[in-house]
C-alpha cells in the first residue's frame, strides 16, 4: 500500500483556491482534505456543502471530508450531493456511530471515523471491518497551525498492530501539525495517509512543500 499526502484545504490561500487546486493536483496529488466545522463540536467554522459543490468541478482529485460536526447525520446527503468521495465523522459527535457509518456507506462513499486525542481506539472495535479510514488527530480539532501532539505516535502504532492482527484494509490518516519534523515519526508509527495544512501552503512554496512531502513518502515502502 502507498503512503498518500492529502493536503488540507483549510490552510489554503481562500482567495485564490481554483489556482491552490490546480498547483496540489499538478504535483500528482489524488485527494484533497476538507475540514467541516460546525461551531459545536469545535470552536470554529469552515467549509459548508455550498463551499465543496462549487470547488467540485474545478478538480478530479478525491474529496475527503472530514465532518467536525454534532450529529453529523443531518448533513451526510448534503456532502455526497456536493460531490464527498469519502466522508469522516467523529465518533465523539456520534450518539450512534454504528448507524452514521451506514448512512455514510449507503451512498455508496468511502466512510471514516475520526478520534479525538483523548479518545481511545477502543471505541471502534466493533466497526472496525466497516470502515475505509480511521482519522487519528494529532490536535485538538478546531483549528490548523497547532502543535502535533507526540504522545498520539503511540496511538497510531496500537492502530496499526489492531489492524494488522484483525487483517483490516482501512487507511490510518493523520491529521494536525504534521510537518517536517513530525512526519517521519507518524510514518514510523504507521500512517498511511496524512494530512497536511499549514507546512503544505504557503505563498509561492506549495508545489515546492508538496513535493518535499511526496519525496518522503515514496521513498518508503510498506
Ligand atoms: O482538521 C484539522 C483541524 O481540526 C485540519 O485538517 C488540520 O489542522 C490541518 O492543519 P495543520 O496541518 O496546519 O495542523
Ligand atoms: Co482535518
Amino acid at each position: 500500500m502507498d503512503i498518500i499526502i492529502s493536503p488540507s484545504l483549510l490552510a489554503a490561500d481562500m482567495g485564490n483556491l481554483e489556482q491552490e487546486l490546480k498547483t496540489v493536483e499538478l504535483c500528482g496529488i489524488d485527494s484533497l482534505h476538507i475540514d467541516v466545522m460546525d461551531g459545536t463540536f469545535v470552536p470554529n467554522i469552515a467549509f459548508g456543502p455550498d463551499q465543496v459543490s462549487m470547488l467540485r468541478p474545478l478538480s478530479n482529485m478525491q474529496f475527503d471530508v472530514h465532518m467536525m460536526v454534532q450529529n453529523p447525520d443531518r448533513f451526510i446527503s448534503s456532502f455526497v450531493d456536493a460531490g464527498a468521495d469519502c466522508i469522516t465523522v467523529h465518533a465523539e459527535a456520534c450518539t450512534h456511530l454504528h448507524r452514521s457509518i451506514q448512512v455514510i456507506k449507503s451512498f455508496g462513499m468511502k466512510a471514516g471515523v475520526a478520534l479525538n486525542p483523548a479518545t481511545p481506539i477502543g471505541v471502534l472495535s466493533h466497526v472496525y471491518e466497516m470502515l475505509d479510514l480511521v482519522l487519528i488527530m494529532t490536535v485538538n480539532p478546531g483549528y490548523g497551525g497547532q502543535k502535533n501532539i507526540a504522545a498520539m505516535n503511540q496511538k497510531i502504532k496500537e492502530l496499526a498492530d489492531m489492524k494488522r492482527a484483525g487483517d483490516y484494509s482501512f487507511a490510518i490518516q493523520v491529521d494536525g501539525g504534521i510537518n517536517l519534523s513530525t512526519i517521519h515519526d507518524v510514518i514510523d508509527a504507521g500512517a498511511t495517509n496524512i494530512v497536511i495544512g499549514s507546512a503544505a501552503f504557503q505563498k509561492n512554496k506549495t508545489k515546492q512543500n508538496l513535493e518535499t512531502f511526496l519525496k518522503i513518502v515514496n521513498e518508503v515502502t510498506l
